[in-house]
C-alpha cells in the first residue's frame, strides 16, 4: 500500500516539476523575446542615425502610361489606342528617371526594344497582325524585365559572380521564350544578390539596389531589382525565381504582388546553372505585378500547356473560401513581430470574418517553427546545382573555412551574404529521417486543413524593409517565406498599404498545390478592400 502511495507521490512531484519547468521556460522565452525586440529597435536606431540623411526620393510620375497594368496596356495596343512604341518609350523614359536612384536595371536594350515595338506597330497598321494573333500573344507590344540570373539572349548573365564579369547569355531561358512568344518585349535585366542567395540585392559587379519607398532601405532578394523597378513604374511585366522567398521577399519589401506558383509547372531551364531537368528542386519561376489583374494572364503564359492543371478560369466565390490563419509561428530565430505587422495581419483576418460564410479558423501547427531547418535540409537535396562549385562559376570549388577567413582578412570576390551561406553550410545539418518525416507530416496537416477550397493567411515578415545590410544582424527573418518552398505550395504575397514611415506592409496567402486560383482570388479581394499597391512617388 505504502509503495502505491509513494508512486502516486512521485507522479505528483514530477507533475509539479514539469509545471515549474514549463513556467521557467515560458518566462525565459518572454525575457529572450523582450530583449530581442529592443535589440532590433536599437539596430534600427543606429542604422537610421548613419543612413537617414542619405535618403534620395524618386521622381514623380508624369506619364500615366506607366501606372497601367500590363493587361490594360496590351488591350490598348490591341484596340489601337496606344502604339507599342509609345508604351516602350514611356517605360524607357521612366527607367532613365528612376534608375540613377534605384540601381535596379543593370543591362538594357532600349534601342532594340523600340525597334521591336515599331515593327509590331507596323504589322498592326498594315494588317499582318490579326485579332487571332492578339489572342495567341496576350502581351503583344508590352515591355518586360527579368532578373540577371536568367538567360536572355545577348543580355548580361553574370549572376553577380566576379569570374563571370562581362558574360552575356547566348540563348533564352525557357520562360523567356514563352514570354517573348506571348509578344512581350524585353527592356533589360535587373540586379540580384550573388548567385541569388540572399535576402538583399547586392553584388560586386553591379552594387546595391535601393528601395523606391526609401532609398536607404533593403529591396529584399533575390528578385530585388525586379520588385524595385516594378514598384517605381519602370516595368509593367516582371518575372523572377523563388527558392526561398526570392519573389515574395522583394514583393513584400517593395509593396507589389508576388506569386510563387505550384512547383514543377514552369521549366527552370536557363535560370542560373539549371537545365530544367531537376528531379528535386524548390525553385520556381514566379511573377511580380502591381495589379492582381496581371497575375492570371501572366501565369497562363508561363505555365503554357500545363495551365490546364490549374483552374485559372474557374469562377471563385471568395466569401465561400475557407479562410485559415496562423499568426504566431513560434520560431525563435525570427525577430519578434512588430505591432504594425500584427495590425496588418489582423485587418486581413477581420475582413474575412466580416465577409466569409464560415468564420476564419486559427491554426496552431507546430511544424511551421522548423521552417529554417527543413529548408536547410531540402537545399542540400537540390538537384542540378552545387552552390560551392557554382559560386566559382564551376571552375573549382569554394572552401567555406578558407574563403570565410580570406573574406574577413584580405578580402575576397564574394559578398558577405555568400560568406553567410558558407557559414550556414558549416552549421550542423538536420537529421535526414527527421526532416523527411516532419516535411511529410506538415504537408499532410496543411493539406487536410486547406483541401481544394481553403487558403491560409500567413505572415510575411516581422517588420517592413530594414536599412541596407541590417539583414546580416537578423539573417533568419526570411523563415516565414521558406516553408512554402519546402512544401511546394503556391503562395501570393499581398501588399496591404504603407506603415507610418511610408514603407510597404503585407501578408502571404497560401493554398494547396494546384489551387493557385484561390490565393490569387483572395489577393484580389484584399486589393479591393485595402488598396493593394501604393505608388512610392507623386502622380500628376
Ligand atoms: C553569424 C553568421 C550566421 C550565419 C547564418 C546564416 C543563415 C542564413 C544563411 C543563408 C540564407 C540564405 C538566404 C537566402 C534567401 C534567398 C531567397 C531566394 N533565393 O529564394
Amino acid at each position: 500500500m505504502s509503495s502505491v502511495e509513494s508512486i502516486k507521490d512521485i507522479k505528483e512531484r514530477k507533475h509539479r516539476n514539469r509545471g515549474f519547468c514549463s513556467f521557467v521556460k515560458t518566462m525565459l522565452l518572454k525575457v529572450f523575446l523582450f530583449t530581442r525586440y529592443y535589440i532590433d529597435i536599437l539596430i534600427d536606431v543606429i542604422f537610421g542615425y548613419f543612413n537617414d540623411s542619405k535618403r534620395v526620393p524618386i521622381k514623380k510620375c508624369t506619364n500615366p502610361i506607366i501606372l497601367e497594368s500590363a493587361t490594360s496596356l496590351a488591350q490598348k495596343i490591341r484596340k489601337r489606342e496606344l502604339t507599342s512604341e509609345e508604351v516602350v518609350q514611356a517605360f524607357v523614359d521612366r527607367i532613365k528617371e528612376v534608375n540613377p536612384v534605384l540601381n535596379a536595371l543593370v543591362d538594357s536594350r532600349y534601342e532594340a526594344a523600340l525597334e521591336d515595338a515599331r515593327k509590331i506597330d507596323r504589322d498592326i497598321a498594315n494588317g499582318t497582325i490579326l485579332d487571332v494573333d492578339f489572342q495567341e500573344k496576350p502581351f503583344l507590344g508590352v515591355p518586360f524585365t527579368t532578373k540577371e540570373s536568367s538567360a536572355v539572349k545577348g543580355m548580361s548573365f553574370t549572376l553577380g559572380i566576379v569570374k563571370r564579369r562581362g558574360r552575356r547569355a547566348t540563348f533564352d531561358a525557357d520562360y523567356i521564350t514563352l514570354i517573348k512568344n506571348a509578344g512581350a518585349i524585353c527592356l533589360g535585366v535587373t540586379n540580384i544578390p550573388q548567385l541569388n542567395l540572399w535576402q538583399e540585392t547586392h553584388n560586386p559587379l553591379f552594387g546595391i539596389t535601393n528601395n523606391p519607398y526609401n532609398s536607404t532601405r533593403n529591396v529584399g532578394g533575390s528578385s530585388g531589382g525586379e520588385a524595385s523597378l516594378l514598384a517605381a513604374g519602370g516595368t509593367p511585366l516582371s518575372i523572377g525565381t523563388d527558392i526561398g522567398g526570392s519573389v515574395r521577399i522583394p514583393a513584400f519589401m517593395c509593396g507589389v504582388f508576388g506569386h510563387k506558383p505550384t512547383s514543377h509547372l514552369i521549366s527552370t531551364a536557363g535560370t542560373t546553372f539549371r537545365d530544367g531537368k531537376e528531379e528535386q528542386t524548390m525553385v520556381v519561376i514566379g511573377l511580380l505585378a502591381r495589379k492582381t489583374v496581371d497575375l492570371i494572364p501572366l501565369l497562363k503564359v508561363l505555365t503554357a500547356e500545363k495551365a490546364t492543371k490549374l483552374k485559372l478560369d474557374e469562377k471563385v466565390i471568395v466569401r465561400n473560401i475557407k479562410i485559415r490563419y496562423i499568426d504566431n509561428v513560434n520560431d525563435i530565430t525570427i525577430s519578434p513581430f512588430r505591432r504594425e505587422m500584427k495590425e496588418t495581419f489582423n485587418r486581413a483576418v477581420k475582413h474575412f470574418k466580416e465577409i466569409s460564410t464560415t468564420p476564419p479558423e486559427e491554426l496552431n501547427i507546430e511544424g511551421t517553427k522548423f521552417a529554417g531547418k527543413l529548408w536547410k535540409y531540402w537545399m542540400s537535396q537540390e538537384s542540378g546545382v552545387n552552390f560551392m562549385k557554382d559560386i566559382t562559376d564551376r571552375t573549382g570549388e569554394a572552401n567555406p573555412i578558407v574563403d570565410t577567413i580570406k573574406h574577413f582578412t584580405v578580402g575576397s570576390e564574394y559578398t558577405t551574404s555568400t560568406i553567410y551561406n558558407f557559414i550556414n553550410k558549416l552549421l550542423p545539418s538536420p537529421n535526414e529521417d527527421w526532416a523527411i518525416k516532419e516535411t511529410e507530416k506538415l504537408r499532410e496537416q496543411l493539406l487536410a486543413k486547406l483541401g481544394n477550397n481553403g487558403v491560409l493567411l500567413y505572415p510575411s515578415a516581422p517588420f517592413p524593409a530594414s536599412y541596407h545590410h541590417a539583414a546580416y544582424l537578423r539573417p533568419w527573418n526570411f523563415h516565414y517565406f521558406v516553408i512554402w518552398n519546402v512544401l511546394k505550395f503556391p503562395v501570393t504575397q499581398v501588399p496591404m498599404g504603407l506603415n507610418k514611415e511610408g514603407l510597404p506592409v503585407g501578408i502571404q496567402v497560401v493554398a494547396a498545390p494546384y489551387q493557385d486560383h484561390l490565393c490569387i482570388a483572395v489577393a484580389k479581394e484584399l486589393e479591393k478592400a485595402f488598396g493593394g499597391y501604393v505608388p512610392p512617388f507623386e502622380t500628376s
